[in-house]
């Protein structure tokens, strides 16, 4: 693990977790409002949409409690090359999830995939890489986007985005979106943020629930085998947090942090 290490906070539930989630998120916001007037956010696909419609989705409880979804500006971590309606997109599970139940003065700006280039899949990264340069500045400009939040899932492998165990991608060190046709979870052709745009993030969270997780979240903490989301733990630190519950971390011995 790098100099500082990331912030494992556990719930004894996803109903527990959800009001923690959604005040992380609030903090992270209003910073970006702060510094740029508005919310840059990545978010996966699989199990995070559905517990993030659950933090977020709940009625404000006080000034300092709200979500100001019509200054958000929402980008994909990964995306497979799908059409937006296909039931293996992540954009179509976010819109299920959550925009579709957000009233219209509060929709987002949301960046999802170019479909125009299914069928190529660099041109199809390559498109989405110059969606961020329009929201970043110029890649001559910046060397990284800076998020101020990417909100990931952890595979049951250990992957997250589509950045997979072992894989080329985890090298690559120039692209800010790449493709991968060879996904060793289906569908196999994707496009992924790379691994230096996700430790450039101001803030990264993960969130892992269930059962299912107890054994990737022990290889990812407690042993150092190189798996993507440890490279993220590594590459970020205290600027990583993952939210989790206590059936996902059954077993591992990293010490949790109290979400104050
Ligand atoms: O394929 C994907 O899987 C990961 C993890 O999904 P989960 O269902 O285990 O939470 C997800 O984060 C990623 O966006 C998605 O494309």
């Amino acid at each position: 693990m790098g100099k500082t290490q990331p912030n494992l906070y556990a719930f004894p539930s996803v109903n527990a977790l959800a009001p923690a989630l959604r005040f992380y998120i609030i903090e992270a916001q209003n910073a970006g409002f702060a510094r740029h007037g508005a919310f840059k956010v990545a978010v996966s696909g699989g199990s995070l949409p559905k517990t993030l419609a659950q933090a977020l989705l709940t009625p404000a409880s006080g000034p300092n409690d709200q979500v100001d979804f019509a200054r958000w500006e929402i980008f994909f971590a990964d995306e497979r090359a799908v059409p937006l309606d296909h039931a293996d997109s992540n954009y179509a599970l976010l819109k299920a999830e959550l925009l579709d139940k957000l009233p219209a003065e509060q929709q987002p700006k949301v960046h999802p995939i170019n479909v125009a280039h299914l069928d190529d899949l660099q041109e199809l990264a390559d498109q989405y890489e110059q969606t961020l340069v329009a929201s970043f500045a110029s890649r001559d400009s910046v060397r990284l986007p800076i998020f101020d939040l990417l909100l990931l899932g952890c595979g049951p492998d250990g992957h997250t985005c589509s950045l997979f165990p072992g894989h080329a991608l985890l090298r690559e060190t120039d692209a800010w979106v790449a493709p991968i046709e060879d996904s060793p979870k289906p569908p196999p052709k994707r496009i992924t943020l790379t691994l230096p745009v996700v430790n450039h993030s101001v803030r990264v969270a993960f969130v892992a629930t269930g059962a299912g997780k107890k054994d990737i979240m022990k290889q990812i903490f407690d042993q150092n085998i190189g798996l993507p989301c440890a490279l993220v733990n590594e590459g970020t630190g205290e600027r990583c947090s993952w939210f989790v519950d206590e059936p996902a971390v059954e077993g591992v011995s990293f010490p949790r942090r109290a979400f104050l």
